[in-house]
């Protein structure tokens, strides 16, 4: 059979059992976990099954590509590393492994202020793999604008080619089930790494040393003044906030609700993206993440407008159950799924997908006058 698929099976759910079996029932929890009644959680995925696609036929074998640009660089497929906190949670190797898998296959990775290893390592074991490795660094802003300051200047002396600043995170989520579990700090010998020395007193141990603070458009300013690193604004949902971000000079935004770990009542990331897209009208790359499970999810984000999507929870899953080489796969596996899915739409490159090829699933509402549906 010509084209028969070799590679690594791509399976999510199975992936997510396995890692629970590995995990300590409260850092289980910790990531798998959202807000409130978990609803904006649970509509990220189930977003994306409500959606279809319409593959488009008899366009030709002309060679196909997955490669994408992003703010001036290429990556080899529209997939990147969404940030997610404390991975020695998942595994022994934390972040570094999490970062030599994301370079071996050329995926860009945004590390966490909520590492558990200090970016400075985190970058250094990405560029080992590969030395043109894209790593971005994640920031909540904090409300002591030195401590903001010091980690930009980790991030920048790192190497990172890019701040992403989350913006959706005013105060903490309600997390129903760290709340029932009591999880608020690390176990001990891991740290929030990338906070150390940052704060007064004891060494950084968990959530409570990052502050999720109501940060506004001032602070944003302030930061656009600290450093010449292109910004990404993460967890833009409204247009209106979209159209004022393109305004304010925000070279990205990543379109997302946080995994469903802030406002429950959110829509699911892919609902929201449409709207922010028309807003932003092509002035600045749009990102997003949130349920993004298949190469179909991918496909249907970027038909909605999106130029990547990105991947945080199965991130997490494949690192508990196999290290480095279990995020690889996975990546690896994810990029095969997504090319055949291109393949399978009529596409050759990733801008073929359109916004005409997605379609909800289900009869159609609305029928002429007197039409039976049968
Ligand atoms: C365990 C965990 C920790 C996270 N930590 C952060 C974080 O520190 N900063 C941030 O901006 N987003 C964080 N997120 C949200 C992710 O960046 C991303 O938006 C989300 O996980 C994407 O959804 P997915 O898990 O369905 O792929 C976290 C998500 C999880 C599951
Ligand atoms: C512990 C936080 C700093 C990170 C987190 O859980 C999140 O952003 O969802």
């Amino acid at each position: 059979m010509t084209g028969a698929r070799t590679g690594p099976v791509h399976d999510p759910a199975g992936a997510e059992r396995r890692a629970r079996a590995q995990l300590r029932p409260e850092h289980y929890d910790f990531i798998a976990g959202g807000a409130g009644e978990e609803t904006a959680l649970r509509e990220n995925e189930d977003a994306f099954g409500r959606l279809a696609l319409l593959p488009r036929v008899l366009r030709g074998g002309a060679e196909r590509g997955t490669r994408v640009g992003v703010l001036g660089r290429e990556w080899a497929a529209p997939l990147f590393v969404s940030p997610t906190a404390f991975h020695r949670l998942a595994h022994p190797d934390g972040e570094l492994a999490t970062a030599r898998a994301a370079a071996a296959t050329g995926t860009p990775l945004i590390t966490g202020m909520a590492a558990t290893t200090a970016v400075a390592d985190v970058v250094a074991a990405a560029r080992a793999r590969d030395p043109e490795a894209v790593v971005w660094f994640q920031l909540y802003l904090q409300p002591e604008h030195e401590v903001t300051t010091a980690l930009v200047r980790r991030a920048e002396r790192a190497g990172c080619s890019a701040l992403v600043v989350t913006v959706d995170s005013p105060v903490f989520g309600t997390r129903t089930r760290d709340l029932r579990n009591g999880f608020h700090d690390l176990p001990p010998g891991l740290a929030a790494e990338n906070m150390r020395d940052l704060l007064p007193g004891a060494a950084p141990g968990g959530t409570r040393d990052i502050a999720m603070w109501p940060a506004g458009w001032d602070d944003l300013r302030r930061l656009r003044d600290l450093t010449d690193l292109p910004l990404v604004l993460k967890g833009v949902l409204h247009p209106a906030d979209a159209r004022t971000a393109v305004e304010q000079g925000v070279d990205a935004l990543l379109v997302s609700n946080h995994g469903g770990r802030q406002l429950d009542a959110a829509p699911a990331s892919v609902e929201a993206l449409p709207a922010v897209a028309e807003a932003v009208a092509g002035r600045v790359p749009l990102l997003m993440d949130g349920g993004v499970r298949r190469g179909s999810d991918v496909a249907l984000a970027l038909a909605l407008g999106a130029v990547a999507a990105g991947v945080g929870r199965p991130v997490l899953w494949a690192l508990a159950t196999g290290g480095e080489d279990g995020v690889a796969q996975m990546l690896t596996a994810l990029r095969e799924d997504f090319d055949r899915v291109l393949a399978l739409c009529g596409g050759h490159r990733p801008e073929d997908l359109t916004a005409d090829q997605v379609v909800p699933r289900g009869l159609p509402h609305r029928r002429p006058e007197g039409e039976r549906a049968w």
